[in-house]
């Protein structure tokens, strides 16, 4: 069938700073690069390291970050369409990362099968187009090893760089090729540096399936490439050798490439490899910064002429990308991509199924949540043992309620705040798909459904362990679990906003912290330990602490009657002693000692009646609140 993708003029400028911020100035990046690339073929983009291939593959796939200050022009079109990367009809963009990251506890072949099913395959129909894409890919050994990476809680060990590779390329592409999905349309798969890491023979090997790619399923394949071997070049159908700026040096067939060089003064020495010969000629030689001003020279005016050679000789004989992006539409020959996706219910089962699987495969974590949980109560409840029902009980009560507010949303909100950053670049990668891809809502849906629930456990081990030995109210043991298990879904769903409107994990963890102790501050709506000011009184119905704190308030002393004396062990040791027995007595002496916990409660200023479950009410309102953040959040970041 054939098709052609050009590019015109692409040209891309961005603002800099220096190190401060200040001084800013305008770098070109992509200084009106134009070429071409044909369906069935591989063109290999070679230059020296920060030409911009990387930045032109970008600018291609419409991926580029323009930031205010920056700008660009670019014009891309397949067989004379203009195409712009979202709902292009006539073709199929994918795009393969440098490095791909994965779910890591998932195996090569469930990694391939999520990919078919979000597709529209049936079970069967990707059991069997998987099971070839194994094939083809030189994948099958490692088909059900873990992929492995750092995307779940630990590092897990998996498959190799290359099989990486591969697996990303399979990915992106399975399924959309003619052979396979019968679509019709232009497939193009831009892949950037899949060679770098991998050592001589499997960088070979993966422009080896490059090629096959390009060649079984008609597809047009741009690749950036670090120095390839003598094999892999000569592999290649095409070259396009950028100079700075992405000046073009020389596009076309890779076989003419060293004969068009003898013809305009400069020959390649014998049994020396030809990419490293190209890249040499378009790279400035800066020396060793002593006396090297004349090879820097040399070597630029060395470029100038080369780039000026290939301006010259393209207008006169190679296909310019210009006539090509200016095709008249008539002359396409490709029919409508049929882009593959299945409906959002469909979306949410299949990363349902995916969010569990990583979940039950990571349980190593979720057993040192449970220790953890387990021996900080057991140390919450050695240190307030047995805390009995005297009057001095009532401050002890309150503080231990406090703490294990705050023990159990710091605990929910540092595990959100460390999960969700690590898979939030394979997600943000598979939503981008034009084909395969999936909408934020099912993702999301999908996540919270089956974390939720598993992180709301922890603080339930946590309060029930802790609650007898501390000897809590047991009428209200239900109500001041529940407190705590929303607590902790409101803290989770705290730090995943938080990790989706920041930049970065960095940013998060470093903010995360901060809102937390705002939560803190304006916790004690009761004035139980601190004041908050009239002005922030209104922010306080922000903070879960203070939904979870009067939960657990008004679960603990609701319908409690104190005695008149204290009967704690640590009340009658502190007793024997004379001098703390007058402390004491001045102490509890002053005020007139509640006798139940509705006096409590009222002097907390709190109903003291049926508050527990409007608490817990309030709780789920700030727990939706952070929900409906994170998903536009996640939703505003994919439109970007
Ligand atoms: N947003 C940006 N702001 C400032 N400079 C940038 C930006 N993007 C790219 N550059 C610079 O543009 C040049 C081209 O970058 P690019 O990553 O495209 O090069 P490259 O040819 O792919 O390099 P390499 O082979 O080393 O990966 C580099 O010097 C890089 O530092």
């Amino acid at each position: 069938m054939g098709g052609t993708l050009a590019w015109r003029d692409v040209e891309y400028v961005v603002r800099t700073k220096d190190a401060d911020g200040h001084n800013a100035s305008s770098r070109v990046i992509l200084r009106g690069t134009s070429a071409h690339a044909n369906s069935g073929r591989v063109l290999a983009i070679l230059g020296p390291s920060g030409c911009g291939k990387t930045s032109l593959l970008n600018a291609l796939s419409h991926r580029l970050d323009v930031k205010r200050g920056d700008s660009l022009e670019c014009v891309v079109t397949y067989d004379g369409k203009r195409i712009t990367g979202a709902d292009d009809e006539d073709v199929s963009m994918s795009y393969v990362e440098q490095e791909p990251k994965f779910f890591s506890n998932l195996t090569v072949r469930e990694t391939l099968e999520l990919d078919a099913r979000l597709r529209g395959e049936t079970q069967e129909s990707a059991a069997a187009l998987v099971n070839s894409t194994l094939r083809k890919m030189s994948l099958m050994t490692c088909a059900d090893t873990v992929v492995g990476g750092d995307t779940g809680g630990k590092a897990v060990a998996g498959i190799s760089g290359g099989e990486r590779r591969r697996l990303a390329i399979a990915s992106e592409t399975l399924g959309l090729g003619t052979t396979d999905s019968k679509s019709g349309g232009g497939l193009v798969v831009l892949v950037d540096e899949p060679t770098s890491g991998l050592d001589a023979f499997q960088a070979d090997k993966m422009v080896e399936k490059l090629v096959e790619l390009a060649e079984r399923e008609d597809a047009c394949v741009v690749c950036t490439l670090h120095q390839p071997r003598s094999a892999s070049f000569a592999k290649v159908h095409d070259v396009l050798l950028l100079a700075s700026g992405a000046r073009v040096a020389y596009h076309g067939p890779s076989e003419d490439v060293i004969s068009y060089f003898r013809g305009i003064g400069f020959e390649c020495p014998e049994h020396f490899n030809p990419a490293e010969f190209l890249i040499d000629l378009v790279s400035v030689d800066v020396g060793d910064g002593v006396g090297s001003d004349d090879a820097e020279a040399k070597s630029r005016a060395r470029i100038e002429r080369i780039v000026d050679e290939w301006a010259k000789h393209s207008k006169t004989t190679a296909p310019r990308a210009a006539d090509v992006t200016r095709a008249p539409e008539s002359t396409s020959t490709s029919k409508a991509v049929r882009k593959k996706a299945c409906d959002p219910l469909k979306q949410f089962r299949l990363l349902a199924g995916r969010a569990w699987r990583q979940a039950k495969r990571e349980m190593w974590v979720n057993g040192v949540r449970m220790v953890a949980s387990v021996g900080l109560a057991a140390m919450f409840g050695g240190c307030n043992f047995q805390l009995g029902l005297g009057p001095r009980s009532v401050k002890r009560r309150v503080a231990v309620l406090m703490q294990a507010c705050i023990n159990t949303s710091m605990l929910a909100l540092v595990k959100s705040l460390n999960g969700f950053p690590r898979e939030r670049a394979t997600v943000r990668r598979e939503m981008a798909r034009q084909s395969g891809g999936y909408s934020p809502g099912p993702y999301f849906l999908s996540k919270l459904l089956i974390e939720t629930p598993i992180d709301m456990v922890f603080p339930v081990v946590f309060g029930g362990v802790m609650a007898p030995m501390v000897g809590l109210n047991k009428s209200g043991r239900k109500m001041f679990l529940t407190s705590l298990a929303l607590q902790s879904a409101a803290a989770s769903s705290l730090g995943l906003s938080i990790s989706a409107l920041s930049p970065s994990a960095d940013v998060a963890l470093a903010i995360g912290p901060c809102v937390m102790v705002l939560n803190i501050m304006l916790g004690d709506a009761s004035g139980a330990f601190a004041e908050i000011p009239d002005s922030l009184a209104p922010l306080s119905k922000l903070s879960l602490i203070r939904h979870a704190f009067e939960g657990v308030l008004c679960s603990e002393f609701e319908g409690l009657v104190f005695e008149k004396e204290d009967t704690d062990a640590k009340s009658k040791k502190l007793a024997k002693s004379r001098g703390v027995r007058k402390v004491l007595a001045r102490r509890f002496n002053e005020g007139v000692p509640p006798r139940n916990g509705e006096d409590v409660l009222e002097g907390l200023g709190l109903p003291v009646r049926g508050h527990a479950g409007r608490a817990c009410k309030s709780q789920l309102g700030v727990a939706a609140l952070n929900v409906a953040v994170t998903y536009v959040a996640l939703v505003l970041k994919r439109a970007k």
